[in-house]
């Protein structure tokens, strides 16, 4: 079965409501003096996660009425559908299945009468079999040398969740093997990402879910060339019993669901770790996709991460709208796009590891809804998508804060930090860490209640400047902690950010797996090559300003 039609958000009774409940003036000054149950109410747990709501531009009647929203365009029943495996992807005609990725072994779940669980942990099995080789050092190179640096070669969803997540953990590395990441196209990235390596201790995984992706074949045909030219130069190709073949398959593994392709591109099938077209790139960290991170942090700690995962699918699945995390927070942002104005969306991590989420991030939310026909085809009735940005505090406080704090723009943002540092350091007698959160505490409370004209002038301003240092307040943000930043938390919080995209496309009856936005710039790339080598007809077949950039490029280039 594929899905319902896409209910029109905008013709539901709750909408109506939320129009006119966004007529009304925020006032979290007022909301917080008159109500001292308010931070607690706005509070829930999900997981190991703690995630406080009550800074929003919300009240209680907004929020029944966000609830609504959610139930007369049926979310609870398209994630059920998801979550059963029904092709919920309809442009693609497939099933949308990354939560059977986390599911214990004992889970049951058949998918046209495959058993989806018995798949994912025999793929499991090998990855960890082979991460533990790696790991241990009983995998070696051609020249018989433990392998390490693991070099993960893929782009998009086959990258930003392996690095976000290899940077999140650095904790947990292991000790004698580094993980590097090649994802452009740009040929600088090759050669700087592979500079100092010794091709000998090498090994590089292909990361590919279609193994058609023109950046990461080039990319692993320039490394196998690189590997090939530095053990042939250090006399160390000879050690190999089967020349150049033993090589490629002693430094190359691939991950794809395309296993055929792998094969093509010479890569031994065994070394190869599949997945399924149920799982969308961009939700495909917790698949084999996330090998490089298996071998940093080792089965062990991977399982912990899927088990965070799972958690957070359970909540989303089990717990009720009123303290449903995920669910709240998707409506909180389709509350903010659609009815307050706001463009953007803030992520804000005051930990220094996840400085790669942000941009992880991107890809989840803006490639899942970025969209403007719904699943039936038709075009849809509200903004969708709106655009994820961020950095990690304390950075952006110096850089971009002001637009947020003083800007015309309303920014909703969340905080992200964690009650225990990855590395506990003191400057004299001050625990830094604790300094670092006493800005996310200042920040957030900034944002929300300000500093009114009286009080800067109480402060013994002088009237001119009066105007330039009040602060409005009413910022909406979500602070988001937990204990620590470990494997389990990761995990818990990339499914977080998974169903709350997936809620705000169902509300807007988006398909948020599909991805053909992407499809004409590659298309129109494929076209423009010969052009830019130099062939005329080719050049005279594009637009003006077109030709006149791709003439500029072959008059300067050395
Ligand atoms: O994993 P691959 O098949 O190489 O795809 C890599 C990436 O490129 C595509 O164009 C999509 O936009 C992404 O969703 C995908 O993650």
């Amino acid at each position: 079965m594929t899905a319902a039609q896409p209910v029109d958000p905008t013709t539901t009774a709750a909408w109506a409501r939320l129009t006119e409940l966004a007529g009304l003036a925020p006032d979290l000054r007022g909301w917080f003096a008159q109500d001292p149950g308010r931070a607690d109410r706005f509070t829930h747990d999900v997981g190991d996660l703690r995630v406080d709501l009550s800074k929003n531009l919300v009240t209680d009647d907004v929020l029944a009425a966000l609830l609504e929203l959610a139930e007369q365009t049926g979310v609870a029943a398209r994630r059920d559908a998801m979550l059963a495996g029904e092709r919920v992807n309809v442009t693609e005609d497939r099933a949308v299945l990354h939560t059977a990725l986390r599911l214990p072994r004992d889970a049951d779940l058949v998918v046209d009468g495959q058993d989806v669980v018995a798949d994912v942990h025999e793929v499991l099995g090998r990855v960890y079999a082979f991460a533990e080789k790696v790991r241990s050092g009983e995998w070696t190179g051609v020249t018989g040398e433990r392998i390490r640096t693991v070099v993960n070669i893929g782009i998009g969803g086959s990258d930003l969740g392996p690095v976000m997540a290899y940077e999140a953990l650095a904790p947990y590395h292991h000790p004698e093997i580094e993980c590097r990441f090649i994802s452009n196209i740009d040929p600088t990235d090759a050669a700087t990402t592979l500079a100092g390596l010794d091709p000998a201790t090498t090994l590089f995984i292909v990361a590919s879910k279609t193994f058609g992706t023109l950046e990461t074949l080039t990319n692993a045909r320039l490394c196998r060339s690189w590997l090939l030219d530095g053990l042939r130069s250090a006399g160390a190709l000879g050690a190999a019993a089967g020349g150049e073949g033993d090589a490629v398959a002693r430094h190359f593994v691939a991950v794809s669901t395309a296993l055929d392709k792998v094969a093509d591109f010479g890569i031994d099938p065994d070394n190869a770790f599949g997945f399924w077209d149920w799982v969308g790139g961009r939700y495909s960290l917790d698949s084999a996709i996330g090998t490089s991170l298996v071998v940093a942090i080792g089965p062990e700690r991977f399982g912990e991460l899927l088990a965070g995962m799972h958690a957070v699918d359970v909540h989303f699945r089990d717990a009720p709208p009123e303290r449903n995390v995920p669910l709240q927070l998707g409506l909180l942002n389709v509350w903010y796009g659609d009815f307050l104005g706001a463009a953007t969306h803030a992520v804000l991590p005051y930990a220094q590891l996840l400085h790669r989420f942000p941009a992880y991030l991107q890809q989840l939310t803006m490639e899942s809804n970025g969209k403007g026909v719904r699943w039936d085809g038709s075009p849809v009735t509200a903004g969708t998508g709106e655009v994820f940005w961020g950095e990690p505090g304390t950075n952006g406080q110096h850089a971009f804060y002001q637009l947020i704090h003083q800007g015309t723009r309303l920014i909703p943002a969340d905080f992200i930090a964690f009650a225990n540092p990855a590395y506990p350091l003191v400057d004299g007698d001050v625990d830094v860490h604790e300094m670092f959160l006493a800005n996310f505490f200042a920040q957030t409370r900034a944002l929300a209640f300000g500093k009114t004209a009286d009080e800067v002038r109480a402060e013994g301003t002088a009237e001119a400047v009066v105007p330039a240092r009040v602060f409005s307040g009413n910022r909406p943000t979500t602070s988001i902690m937990a204990p620590a930043l470990t494997p389990s938390v990761l995990g818990q919080l990339v499914a977080l950010y998974e169903h709350v995209t997936f809620t705000q496309g169902v509300v807007w009856g988006i398909d948020s797996f599909d991805q053909w936005g992407v499809e004409l710039g590659k298309q129109l790339a494929q076209e423009l090559t010969p052009a830019v080598g130099g062939d005329a007809d080719a050049l005279e077949a594009q637009d003006a300003s077109t030709r006149a950039l791709v003439a500029y490029y072959r008059e300067h280039r050395a």
